[in-house]
């Protein structure tokens, strides 16, 4: 390694750039070693002793070789402790031939003081350099001297986060591991242990930090959670899409990453979509004990007594013997598939009870009295009929389609208004219904009543979790083992049919957590000053409750404003508009309310742009077009936003579209419309 000469080169910004690229150098050479020795143990490993031994050993070093690919920069900062250490941090962990480490990883614990520590409370840094690195090449490496509050840092060198958040957006998300803030942090290492949940305005970094934290659990609990694994979930696929480069780029693809519906999997296809206010009561809580009683409704006690012929003689089950086995089965609170078992087994040892006075109080030798009352056909039949066996998709289909069943176990938990409401004839066949998005919660908490098994994780992460429904919550809660969730969303967000407005709420719809943390994250990395302060004007509205977030970013331009009123059609100015961003940014999107999706994308077409809508490949082209829900977690360098008069037809919910669709930029934000400009919007006195 060659050290400069500061008498050389009294520029202590190029020294600082000529001694990290020195070191991020030599890292590379180590990282290079460290692969090949990996090779040579993938080699040795293929020729294993047992075909398990040598393939538990492959999977292990592969990963290991693949943890690291190399398109990111290995390390982004240095820390010098008062104790006259040093440590690199960076995305893995790389040491020398002596074993000594080169690069401690961004999640070991001596690498957190890179992020927390501050002038007042520097940890025990005296140093903190952060670095930017492009192709292997270190360009700029801002410093801190902690132990002089009055040293200028960097000398006028970009701050590597705000050059970061100004870069242009492709479509897809990247880590932020280089740049965490003190207050992303806090949640990305909180423990596993709880229950966490994140508020946040729109880009407060609520997505990047659940993916941090995600890959943060997994280092630090890492034998633990690969068995148990982690879930992350998202709102939909066009997200999933967009976030799914994350994890594997901090060198973690063992995450399980899907939506509410792609939980149960193919079970139940979704082919039918329903009016909102029947989604949203589809979502309420109150539908758990409507189901639960329908599972109840199916067991139904005999009048009289039932007499069985078996083998060893008569017996007689009085209707008193099944109240009884009954009641027991019930007390028990299991799933239903094993309450049912313990009737059954308590019936047939009463059948026993009943026939061994017939032999003294002993069985002959080879008998089995239970198991002969099991096989007993007349035993069987009053089992069924007393418990019939019903599979989940029976059950809500049962509940959803037969009136007279919601009055019997709705009455008092239901209005008559909403008893109705639920109502949709049942198709022929299960294997037909029309299952709607807000059905697979049911279906989901009918398995549970019912007894299936459902897979579990270590930790669940959920994304725009403001959008899931109570019992959409009450899924992922019976997922989550040891009660270990990161909840992550924005009230003045809310959007979905049975959506959320208060997280105590939540909180109760999940279930009882070991402990309970509530943070909110008060600035947004995203969206520039002047866009979100236009932006929040609409909060009054959308969530009076929530506090407007304030942007790192102080500079941009406020959006500009573009009425269509000289006879022209309103698409065809858009297309204008957007043809004419695409000339200055990489990503641009068109928001536009769902009626002008369809016009302003053939109007972009006939402008000669390569558009096409977001959930069909859009995000990959030019101009992307998106419909508000579908804008929902995204973000684009530029965007258009269509006829903002007609988001807030539907008031307070509106609103809330409007308020996402004008946070999802980056750069720029052009506002264009026919009708008048709504008035919380309207600029000036
Ligand atoms: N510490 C950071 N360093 C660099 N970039 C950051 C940081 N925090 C957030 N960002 C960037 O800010 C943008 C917004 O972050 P993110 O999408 O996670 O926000 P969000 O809170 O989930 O937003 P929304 O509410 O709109 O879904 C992303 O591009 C993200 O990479």
């Amino acid at each position: 390694m060659t050290t400069p000469d500061a008498a050389d080169d009294p520029d202590p910004h190029l020294v600082a750039i000529r001694e990290e690229q020195a070191h991020l150098d030599h890292a590379h050479r180590c990282l290079e070693a460290m692969r090949r020795h990996t090779a040579s143990m993938i080699a040795i490993a293929e020729g294993g002793a047992t075909e398990t031994d040598s393939e538990a050993a492959r999977y292990h070093l592969r990963k290991r070789a693949a943890s690291f690919d190399g398109r990111a920069p290995l390390a982004f900062g240095r820390l010098d402790t008062e104790d006259d250490e040093t440590f690199h941090v960076g995305r893995r962990h790389v040491e020398d031939a002596a074993g000594e480490p080169v690069v401690v990883d961004w999640r070991a614990p001596v690498a957190a003081p890179f992020y927390r520590a501050t002038w007042r409370d520097p940890l025990g840094l005296v140093r903190r350099r952060r670095f930017t690195v492009e192709d292997r090449t270190v360009v700029a490496v801002q410093e801190e001297d902690l132990a002089d509050p009055d040293a200028v840092g960097g000398g006028g060198v970009p701050d590597p986060l705000l050059a970061e958040l100004e870069r242009a957006r492709t479509g897809e998300m990247r880590d932020i591991v280089a740049t965490i803030q003190a207050e992303q942090d806090e949640i990305i290492r909180a423990p596993l242990a709880q229950v966490t949940i994140v508020q946040g305005g729109p880009g407060s970094g609520k997505t990047a930090v659940g993916l941090h934290r995600a890959a943060f659990l997994l280092y630090e609990h890492r034998q633990l959670l690969e068995e148990q694994r982690v879930l992350v979930v998202g709102p939909n696929r066009v997200f999933l899409r967009y976030i799914s480069a994350v994890l594997p780029s901090l060198g973690e693809t063992s995450v399980v990453q899907t939506t509410i519906e792609g939980l149960l999997g193919a079970r139940y296809p979704v082919r039918a979509t329903e009016p909102a206010a029947v989604a949203a009561l589809k979502g309420d809580a109150r539908m758990a004990e409507v189901l639960r009683r329908a599972l109840d409704a199916g067991i139904t006690a005999p009048a009289g007594d039932t007499e069985l012929h078996l083998p060893w003689g008569r017996v007689r089950l009085t209707a008193d013997d099944v109240a009884e086995a009954l009641a027991t089965a019930r007390a028990r609170r299991l799933d239903d598939t094993a309450a049912r078992e313990v009737f059954r087994s308590l019936l047939a040892r009463r059948v026993e009870a009943l026939l061994l006075p017939q032999f003294r109080g002993e069985a002959p030798a080879g008998s089995d009295f239970q198991g002969d009352a099991r096989a007993d056909a007349t035993f069987r039949a009053l089992v069924n009929r007393t418990w019939p066996t019903t599979s989940a998709g029976q059950l809500v289909r049962k509940v959803l389609g037969t009136r007279t069943l919601r009055e019997r176990v709705a009455r008092d938990v239901l209005t008559a208004e909403e008893r109705d409401l639920l109502h949709r004839a049942p198709a022929k066949k299960l294997t037909d219904e029309r299952w709607t998005t807000a059905d697979v919660p049911l279906l989901d908490e009918a398995e549970a009543l019912v007894g299936g098994v459902r897979a579990t994780y270590g930790h669940i992460v959920a994304d725009e979790a403001q959008d899931l429904s109570a019992m959409a919550l009450r899924m992922l809660g019976r997922r989550a083992q040891g009660g270990s969730l990161t909840i992550l969303g924005d009230l003045a967000q809310s959007t979905a049919p049975g959506g959320q407005d208060r997280w105590d709420v939540v909180v109760d719809h999940l279930g009882p957590p070991a402990a309970l943390h509530i943070i909110e994250l008060e600035v947004g990395y995203r969206v520039p000053g002047p866009v979100l302060d236009v932006a929040s004007r609409l909060l009054p509205l959308a969530a009076p409750d929530v506090r407007p977030s304030r942007s790192v970013r102080t500079a941009g331009d406020p959006p500009t404003f573009t009425r269509v009123d000289d006879g022209r059609e309103l698409p065809a100015v858009v297309a204008e508009i957007a043809a004419d961003l695409s000339g200055t940014w990489t990503s641009i999107g068109v928001i536009a309310p769902e009626p002008h999706v369809e016009a302003v994308l053939d109007a972009l077409r006939a402008a000669g742009v390569d558009a096409g809508p977001a959930d069909r490949g859009g995000l990959d082209r030019a101009v992307a077009v998106l419909d508000p829900p579908t804008a929902k977690g995204l973000e684009l360098d530029a965007v258009v936003v269509v006829e903002p008069a007609r988001f807030l037809v539907d008031g307070a919910a509106g609103a809330r579209l409007l308020y996402i669709a004008m946070t999802r930029c980056v750069q720029h934000l052009s506002v264009v419309h026919a009708e008048p400009l709504p008035e919380l919007l309207q600029v000036g006195p």
